[in-house]
């Protein structure tokens, strides 16, 4: 069954996106962060402080194939680096998955980011200006891997309920 996949940067609103697109769907909504820290009952938090970067990307890809072989129908939310690492990127393309990236600005990811860092070990210890350099930075990086996705969805000055109205028109 097909898998709805929601991507982009960190606060870019796939969690919030996905969790409002489940309700109007009746799809049920994983989020694969939510998914990883269930398995390993540690914290993404944690799981980076104890174990290392590399350790939760491997963990992340065989959590995000998992996902994809689930029998049902679902809406995943990937994580923020998801698509960067172990080509995940390739598997935003298969048969049976609809990808989308919600596209924001770096002024939309920083004044989002900074009502909410602390669980984000990536810009946790950054103030707003740190933050701004590293996501204009980050970004330009990783978005050659969220232009993988099938489609795009800005959603600067956009409330939830128009970006979900929007995905509802890319699923029509
Ligand atoms: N129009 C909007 N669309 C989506 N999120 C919005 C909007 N306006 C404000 N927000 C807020 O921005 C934040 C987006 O965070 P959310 O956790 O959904 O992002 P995320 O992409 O899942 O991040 P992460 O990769 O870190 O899990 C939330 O606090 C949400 O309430
Ligand atoms: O952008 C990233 O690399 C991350 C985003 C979060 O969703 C988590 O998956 C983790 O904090 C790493
Ligand atoms: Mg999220």
């Amino acid at each position: 069954m097909k898998k709805i996949v929601l991507l982009g940067y960190m606060g870019c609103g796939k969690s919030t996106i996905a969790k409002e697109l489940s309700k109007k769907l009746e799809i049920p909504f994983i989020d694969l962060d939510e998914f990883i820290e269930k398995k390993v009952k540690m914290t993404i938090k944690t799981i980076f402080a104890d174990k290392g970067e590399i350790y939760f990307r491997k963990l992340e890809h065989e959590c995000f194939v998992e996902l994809l072989n689930f029998p049902e129908a679902i809406i995943i939310g990937l994580g923020g680096g998801t698509p960067c690492y172990a080509n995940n990127h390739e598997l935003l393309k298969g048969d049976n998955v609809l990808s989308i990236y919600l596209k924001a600005s770096i002024d939309t990811l920083v004044e989002r980011l900074s009502l909410n860092k602390s669980n984000r070990p990536l810009i946790a210890n950054k103030n707003d200006d740190e933050m701004k350099e590293f996501i204009a930075t980050h970004l330009f990086e990783r978005s050659f891997y969220y232009n993988q996705a099938q489609h795009s969805v800005a959603v600067d000055q956009r409330t939830i309920e128009e970006t979900v109205e929007d995905i509802l028109k890319i699923l029509a």
